[in-house]
């Protein structure tokens, strides 16, 4: 196994930085949008076999070194009982918001046996990848799942979320820890289904104060964290925000911080305690740009950060669905030939 990525994640020393890009598996492919015009985003998730094919994309077309599930951070929330679409254009979608007591009492903590296609799609993915580089699996952390349960969509401002928290934070309470029992239950199935490592995405952190991050956010993670079934599979936290919040983050005790852009990857990572390897930091716009200035950013991150024990390249989000493909692969190639 090419296990440049599991020795970076672990603070070894590796001969480059390994990388990945989160939303590897997308849109910003040709080849999936071949697989997307036939079926529904869900039936994609839903059929192992399919979702092994996307997942799969990224790593015979760009070389990757590690693979992600292809799957959704929703898909937790659906299995809890919210009603989950995704329609081209709009994004997801609850038809069922939560936004009362009530409806936080509806939802169903009983929930793995919905989903075990994941587990299935794990199995068929490692048998493809078969041993090749290592697989990452994923869920959403509390927060943002949160938010697309209680908004019923994606929101720029999260404003019903917050005011469920500010008014009502018992009820938020109640909704974040049953989405925080269901979220370790379903990383727990996923490591007993064989991935090598865990991202817990946190993307929308970033809107909220220093006090509420701790109170609504950092404190469920670090509730996961501690109910992980480890051993040897090491645990990414990502959030957006991540450049103000990577001390709080750090006491959660995850293996592996995922920045993103606008910290200096390096004073981050000299900030945390020893131990604690860094993922990213690149601005995705930087891949709409022309090649010798992409080249130049990822050499500029690469000196910065030249010398130190882990350290994974990937972006500081995902890439965006009209980002050039020849662009990705000009970066992933540069990235496989670089030396220190
Ligand atoms: C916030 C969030 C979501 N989903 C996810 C996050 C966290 C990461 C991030 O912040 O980018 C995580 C995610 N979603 C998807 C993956 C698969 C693996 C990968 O390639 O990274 C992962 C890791 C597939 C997807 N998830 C989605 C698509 C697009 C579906 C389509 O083809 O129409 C894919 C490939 C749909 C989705 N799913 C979500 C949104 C807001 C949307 C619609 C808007 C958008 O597309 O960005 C919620």
């Amino acid at each position: 196994m090419n296990t440049l990525f599991l020795d970076a994640a672990w603070s070894k020393q590796t001969e480059r930085p390994p990388v990945w890009m989160m939303r590897q598996a997308g849109r910003f492919m040709p080849e999936y949008w071949e697989i997307k015009n036939k079926y529904s985003f869900l039936e994609m998730c839903k059929t192992p076999e399919i979702a092994a094919d996307v997942t799969m994309l990224p790593v015979d077309l760009l070389g990757i070194d590690a693979a992600i599930l292809f799957c959704d951070i929703l898909v937790t929330g659906e299995a809890m009982g919210g009603d989950l679409s995704f329609t081209q254009g709009v994004g997801p979608r609850f038809a069922n918001p939560v936004r009362t007591l009530k409806d936080v009492e509806n939802l169903n903590v009983d929930c793995l046996d919905q989903l075990e296609y994941v587990a299935d799609a794990i199995k068929v993915i490692q048998q493809r990848l078969n041993g090749s580089i290592p697989l990452i699996g994923f869920a959403g952390a509390p927060f943002t799942v949160m938010s697309y349960l209680v908004e019923g969509a994606s929101s720029k401002d999260f404003k019903l979320t917050k005011l469920l928290m500010h008014n009502h934070p018992e009820v938020a309470h109640k909704l974040l820890a049953k989405i925080a029992k269901v979220t370790a239950e379903y990383l727990n199935l996923q490591i007993a289904a064989g991935v090598n490592a865990i991202q817990i995405f946190d993307s929308w952190a970033l809107a909220l104060s220093w006090n509420d991050y701790q109170e609504f956010s950092h404190r469920y993670i670090q509730e996961i964290i501690a109910n992980l079934n480890r051993k040897d599979i090491p645990v990414i936290s990502f959030c957006k925000g991540s450049s103000v919040f990577a001390p709080i983050m750090a006491t959660a005790k995850p293996d592996v911080i995922s920045v993103d852009w606008n910290a200096d990857l390096l004073n981050i990572k000299q900030a945390l305690p020893a131990g604690i390897a860094v993922q990213g930091n690149l601005d995705p716009h930087i891949l709409y740009a022309d090649k010798p200035v992409i080249k130049k950013h990822i050499l500029q991150l690469f000196e910065r950060m030249r010398g130190e024990n882990g350290f994974i390249f990937n972006l500081g989000h995902g890439i965006m669905p009209d980002i050039p493909f020849d662009n990705v692969k000009y970066a992933i190639d540069f990235i496989k030939e670089f030396r220190y």
